[in-house]
């Protein structure tokens, strides 16, 4: 790429009167291309209007053909990195394990009677329950205590865990290709919405992740990359699509959860997901239990992305984002009828997901999808290669012990089959500090594609100013040609007249070289104060006429049209002058009168820093005359 790598390297030309070049993005400086050295006979095309770089076609056409061959080879290395990123991601989540088991333990809410005797102690990967003189202790990839905060920008001084910053590198595993689900269970009122919607001042997963989902798509740099919502609302085994125009329920002939024709919704930026989103949330029902207000249903949402995976073939992969009912003991909330069969639904569904999971760890051929409607719809988020995260939600309290228990002993279940907790001290050490390497290198990755991109931003933007300008010159250096052919013409005419070249002039209405362009037009509506002066040479008659026709041309808007121009025509008149002269011996005879105008003018145009002076050629083809 033509773009000077320091600031001392741009030829004097090319900086503008505050002494710097400007940059696209209007910072002052220069584009950063520390491979590429700038050649020294092309310099960079300086996009600032008051700088007047002068390039001719063939040297905008190599430097349109440099930035091509620049922007391919920018998305090459860019394509490079983030297939490394994605490997080194994935080996880590490999490594941490693709099941991996949050605790979240909710704080304690005045409605429950207050405080009292804390029986959950919690470490940063356990829980210690403390229960009629006998303690228990249970390991977790993660635990967030009471005061954990949603989002890091909630974090306040000396705040703990952050729920999103562990849920984040797995959320990019779905960019990369890679089906995930996350599923957020407990008792109820344990603060399952709470983490997955949260609320207005503290987004919850939901929320944040489909922003994060379109931040890194923009990372990415990548056309190709679209989402689509769907939402689902499980109860009773029926499953109710929530974002049809009515709320329909699908089952199939058998009774089974109909997931096929689920609505799906094209999503094209962070405001229409969160539009959709509220839609679906509408549409979901609630209700009451004895320990929860809004006890809400199953449901769930899934997030598509389609994705690029080769030369034109498309890869789809999903989020799922689950909260799951109330999976309490039932009598306790007092569930009735359709509630507490619900709830027993939920039980037989999360103790299917455990045998569902097991089975997969321990690689059986035969894995039990079947068994219930959670394992059915997302079977394809269960298998190879896909990841999932539970969030198992539990209560402070010391009435909530049993359920608390409950929900545990299912999530060690969960993870039981290959935990890092299990394995010995040495080889802990060995697996944390290779995740450290390669989270190093893939921060590394990341940052160079960061830095790709804004380099591929930068010349794609150069790329099209030079497209823009090399038409723009093309178009003039037409136009220049034709005002030559008539000059010539007239010349030639004038030139044969016998006897009175001025007579022959005057007969003559004014030629097509002396009419103005539509650029000149152009110029001369937008700029006023010319306007002014042209009239007064309008004024002067058919001999000023030529200088108007001159100045028009010099004065056209963008400056750097106008040095284009100047050269040219500087160039072209003055050769069809002596093309004419050569041709025609008796031109010598005519007379060459000083012009009443001064040999240089300098017009004032309405560009502050811009002075445009009259070319001397001017003047004496308007002297032939
Ligand atoms: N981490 C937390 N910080 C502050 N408040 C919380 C937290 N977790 C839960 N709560 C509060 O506890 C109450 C119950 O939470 P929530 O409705 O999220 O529970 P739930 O598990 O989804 O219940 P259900 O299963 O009945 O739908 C809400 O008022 C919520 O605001």
């Amino acid at each position: 790429m033509f773009i000077p790598a320091e600031k001392d390297q741009i030829p004097s030309p090319f900086e503008n009167r505050m002494g710097a070049l400007k940059i696209p993005d209007g910072k002052n400086g220069i584009f950063p291309t520390p491979e590429l050295p700038c050649p020294p006979t092309l310099p960079a095309v300086c996009t600032d209007a008051n700088v007047v770089p002068e390039h001719t076609e063939s040297e905008l056409d190599q430097l349109i053909t440099n930035l091509e061959e620049e922007i391919v080879a920018l998305r090459a290395k860019q394509k490079c990195y983030n297939e490394k990123r994605r490997g080194l991601l994935n080996k880590i989540l490999d490594i941490k394990g693709s099941i991996r088991v949050f605790c979240r333990i909710r704080p304690f809410l005045w409605s429950n009677g207050g405080r009292n005797e804390e029986p959950i102690l919690a470490d940063s990967e356990k829980i210690v329950i403390k229960s009629g003189g006998s303690k228990k202790e249970f390991d977790f990839d993660k635990v967030f205590c009471q005061n954990s905060e949603q989002v890091r920008d909630f974090i306040v001084e000396n705040s703990v865990e952050d729920v999103f910053v562990e849920v984040e590198p797995i959320l990019r595993s779905a960019l990369d290709g890679y089906n995930v689900c996350v599923l957020a269970y407990g008792q109820t009122a344990t603060g399952k919405t709470f983490t997955m919607e949260g609320t207005r001042d503290q987004p919850g997963i939901v929320p944040c992740a489909v922003k994060e989902l379109f931040k890194q798509a923009s990372l990415e740099n990548s056309a190709s990359i679209t989402f689509s919502i769907s939402m689902l609302e499980v109860y009773m085994g029926n499953l109710k699509d929530l974002l049809a125009p009515r709320p329909v329920r699908r089952v199939d002939a058998k009774g089974g959860v109909e997931i096929e024709g689920l609505t799906e919704v094209p999503i094209s930026d962070f405001k229409k997901a969160i539009w959709w989103y509220n839609k679906g949330r509408r549409a979901r029902a609630t209700s009451f239990t004895n320990v929860n207000d809004a006890s809400s249903r199953s449901h769930w949402i899934t997030i598509s992305h389609h994705g690029e995976a080769s030369e034109g073939e498309t890869r789809v992969s999903k989020l799922w984002m689950v909260d799951l009912g109330g999976s309490e003991r039932l009598l306790k909330t007092g569930a009735k009828g359709l509630t507490l069969d619900e709830g027993r639904a939920i039980n037989l569904s999360l103790s299917a997901l455990g045998d569902v999971i097991a089975a997969l760890r321990r690689r059986r051929s035969h894995v039990p999808y079947r068994n219930s409607k959670l394992t059915q719809i997302l079977r394809d988020s269960l298998g190879n290669g896909s990841k999932v995260l539970m969030l198992v939600h539990i209560s402070p309290h010391e009435e909530d012990l049993a359920e608390t228990i409950c929900s545990i002993s299912f999530a060690k279940r969960a993870r039981a089959v290959e935990s890092n907790h299990e394995l010995p001290q040495d080889i802990r050490r060995q697996r944390e500090n290779k995740i450290l390497g390669l989270s190093k290198e893939m921060r590394e990755a990341k940052e160079e594609c960061q830095r790709i991109k804004n380099q591929l931003k930068k010349a794609e933007f150069l790329l099209v100013e030079n497209k823009r300008l090399h038409s723009a010159t093309c178009k003039l250096a037409e136009e220049d040609e034709n005002t030559s052919k008539s000059a010539k013409s007239y010349l030639k005419e004038s030139v044969d007249a016998p006897g009175d070249p001025e007579k022959a002039t005057r007969k003559k209405s004014l030629p097509h070289f002396m009419t103005s362009t539509a650029a000149s037009r152009h110029r001369q509506s937008a700029v006023d104060g010319e306007t002014h002066f042209t009239a007064r040479l309008l004024r002067s008659g058919t001999r000023t006429s030529m200088h108007l026709s001159a100045s028009q041309s010099l004065s056209f808007l963008d400056s750097r049209l106008k040095a284009v121009l100047r050269n040219r025509n500087t160039k072209l008149n003055d050769e069809a002058v002596k093309e004419v002269l050569n041709e025609n011996p008796n031109c010598n005879t005519v007379e060459t009168k000083p012009s009443s105008m001064p040999h240089s003018k300098t017009v004032a145009c309405s560009y502050p820093n811009t002075r445009t002076t009259f070319p001397h050629h001017r003047r004496r083809m308007s002297d032939l005359i």
